[in-house]
């Protein structure tokens, strides 16, 4: 399967933050969300797939390309979509418009305009009038006006509200159908992957925990609850952490057949959601 981005061996260190050797691949025709907690490293990332960054060490391949000799073809073909506004405030869009069609080769006016209706995006205010969900729509409209066919978004729908939200995940899906178009976005709603993403990248404290289908995720992890009387160190090793309470324990697993060789008929094995992943495996592996 073609990568459309390829991170290989990247490292990227701030003072108390750092990716060490990070190896990412987005998979070609498919929405792929990156999940992590707040400064886990998802915006350091994206803005090294964009080169808004430069790695420390290692390679960013875009499309097969790199930024060194191809930066002006690689961002011909990706859009750029989030919140902030990366136009000049004073300007409205029929002034941003103009400045940016010129820049792609395959601006297609009319799908602007459709897209700047169908956002009921005002063209003749200043962008510093928009809210922080019509700016967002301003980046969206202009990576689909130049047909991008990478889309990179940083949490496109935070603070947005639920019914554009919905209509945006929509969208996105639509733009799905021909299998030509890739979509890498991060996100705090896990329940908007749940709607479209097939692959899910899950970076923690700058390490890439796991970028896998949707369904492998399904089928690797779980929530195994039972009594505190099954828990002991052997035991705890088919856990990525257990929390205890009173009552039982609740764990997460990485290794279900494990835990039914285990426990058996003893404990019940649940599905576990993505909230439930990100909290447990923020809690460390196999803390007794
Ligand atoms: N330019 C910078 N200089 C120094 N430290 C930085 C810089 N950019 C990011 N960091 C640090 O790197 C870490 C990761 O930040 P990053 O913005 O990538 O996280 P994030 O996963 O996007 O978080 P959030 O979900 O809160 O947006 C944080 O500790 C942040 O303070």
């Amino acid at each position: 399967m073609e990568n459309v981005v390829e991170l290989n061996n990247v490292s990227k260190s701030f003072k108390g933050f750092s990716i060490d050797h990070m190896d990412l691949q987005v998979k070609k025709g498919f929405v792929t969300g990156f999940i992590g907690a707040n400064g886990a490293g998802k915006s350091t990332t994206i803005k090294m797939m964009m080169n808004l960054l430069r790695p420390d060490n290692g390679e960013v391949k875009i499309l097969g390309l790199d930024y060194e000799t191809h930066e002006k073809a690689i961002k011909e073909r990706i859009g750029f979509v989030y919140d902030g506004n990366v136009f000049f405030e004073g300007l409205n869009l029929k002034d941003i418009k103009r400045i940016v069609a010129p820049a792609y080769k395959s601006w297609d006016h009319s799908l602007f305009a459709q897209y700047v209706e169908q956002f009921e995006l005002p063209l003749n205010k200043p962008i510093k009038t928009f809210s922080k969900g019509m700016q967002m729509k301003v980046s969206l409209a202009i990576a689909l006006s130049h047909h991008a066919e990478l889309i990179i978004m940083d949490e496109p729908t935070a603070g947005l509200d639920p019914i554009f939200r919905r209509e945006l995940l929509d969208l996105l899906q639509e733009l799905m159908v021909d299998g030509e178009r890739t979509i890498f976005f991060s996100t705090h709603i896990t329940t908007d992957l749940d709607r479209i993403a097939d692959y899910i990248a899950f970076i923690q404290n700058g390490e890439l925990i796991f970028n896998q289908s949707i369904h492998e995720v399904a089928e690797n992890y779980a929530l195994v609850k039972g009594g505190m009387e099954l828990l002991d160190r052997d035991t705890e090793k088919s856990f990525v952490h257990v929390h205890r309470a009173p009552t039982g324990f609740e764990a997460l697993t990485d290794n279900i057949s494990a835990v039914k060789n285990t426990f058996g008929n003893e404990v019940i094995i649940e599905r576990a959601s993505l909230e439930d992943i990100m909290y447990y495996v923020k809690g460390g592996k196999n803390v007794v």
